[in-house]
């Protein structure tokens, strides 16, 4: 199906906020993860959400060329072909972008699809997110209301991050601390600066112990009541139950009970990397054990043109990391629920 419209994208997450469900957010660095995305909404039978970071987009754009815009831009465009050979809905989003990358990255795409709404077509993203983890409270909302204005006219959904995600953010390493953990007063703040939907939709990050990557039992806590805590402090005021729409960062590596549980409280999206990562790169490592004297040229041997081909052990790393993703969208009971 085509890439969704604003209002699809609206309705898909209506739906999700109001049937108590969220869509798996994949990351996606090239055209055979992102054809692994595809794939593992469509056999899941789930809507979903494709993201690229700005590490994702200036690799994206060629190794040696490191363009953001670039690389972001040629990944949609590709999107739109291929996501209309699949039958789901697929909305298209820009990750953590943080204050030192907003004119090179957010800003100019947020211009583009300006550019482009004014001629009458669609959106380049449907939504991007802005990542103030790194600056003071106060600097973080006071950006995100300009950028809340600047999507909302390019009909853009708006993501942003109050508290802090920990582990590897684009390479700005987080130590654990407890800015993990989002405050009713920050929560309020926030809705004080930016809203509650009036202002132009958004959904917030509001952080409960969340760490990007994977690690051993125990060393990391969530407390998903956090969101519930700062869902009824902001509720109470403006008198709307679960007035945000909730993202889950660093969803990798995270137990059913605590999915659900966040999920109870608002979250709609949650963004899967690392499992995922680690899913399309498992069968290639089993390739190339496997096939060693067939993907080596050894002492005059030419090895095997079938075993080094990419689409070889690309087509195992698809399936493998597509796998991945109809279980993230089962535990996010997404699966099935595909808007008609
Ligand atoms: O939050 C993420 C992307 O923004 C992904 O986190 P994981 O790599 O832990 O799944
Ligand atoms: O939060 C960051 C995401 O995990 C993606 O970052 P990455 O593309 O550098 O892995
Ligand atoms: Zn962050
Ligand atoms: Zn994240």
């Amino acid at each position: 199906m085509p890439i969704a419209t604003p209002e699809v994208y609206a309705e898909m997450l209506d739906r999700a906020k109001h049937d108590g469900f969220a869509f798996p957010a994949i990351n996606v660095t090239s055209s055979q993860t992102l054809n692994a995305a595809l794939r593992g909404f469509a056999e899941a039978e789930s809507d979903g959400i494709v993201q690229v970071s700005t590490g994702g987009a200036e690799y994206l754009s060629g190794s040696t060329v490191k363009d953001m815009v670039v690389g972001a831009t040629a990944l949609a465009e590709y999107a739109r072909v291929v996501a209309d050979k699949y039958p789901v809905n697929i909305a298209l989003h820009t990750d953590h972008c943080p204050k030192d990358k907003l004119d090179g990255f957010m800003r100019p795409l947020i211009k583009i699809s300006q550019e482009r709404v004014a001629r009458g077509e669609e959106p380049l993203f449907q939504s991007h997110m802005w990542d103030g983890s790194a600056v003071e409270l106060h600097e973080n909302l006071q950006i995100a209301a300009e950028l809340l204005e600047e999507c909302a006219k390019a009909r853009i959904i708006m993501e942003m991050e109050i508290g802090v995600v920990g582990g590897e953010e684009d390479g700005v390493a987080n130590e654990i601390n407890e800015k993990l953990y989002t405050t009713p007063g920050d929560a309020l703040a926030t809705a004080e600066a930016v809203g509650v939907g009036e202002k132009g939709r958004y959904i917030l990050a509001a952080t409960f112990g969340n760490v990007h990557g994977v690690y051993k039992p125990g060393s990391v806590k969530l407390r998903p009541e956090v969101l519930k805590e700062i869902q009824d402090a902001v509720g109470a005021k403006y008198g709307k139950d679960k007035p945000f729409d909730l993202v889950f960062h660093g969803g990798s590596g995270s137990s059913l009970e605590e999915i659900r549980e966040a999920v109870s409280y608002g979250v709609i999206k949650m963004n899967i990397d690392t499992d995922t990562q680690y899913a399309f790169t498992r069968p290639v490592a089993e390739h190339m054990f496997r096939n060693y004297d067939g993907v080596l040229k050894v002492d005059g041997e030419v090895g095997n043109k079938k075993q080094y081909d990419p689409r070889s052990w690309g087509k195992a790393a698809e399936t493998a990391m597509a796998a991945r993703i109809v279980e993230a969208a089962e535990n996010l009971q997404s699966a099935g629920k595909k808007l008609k």
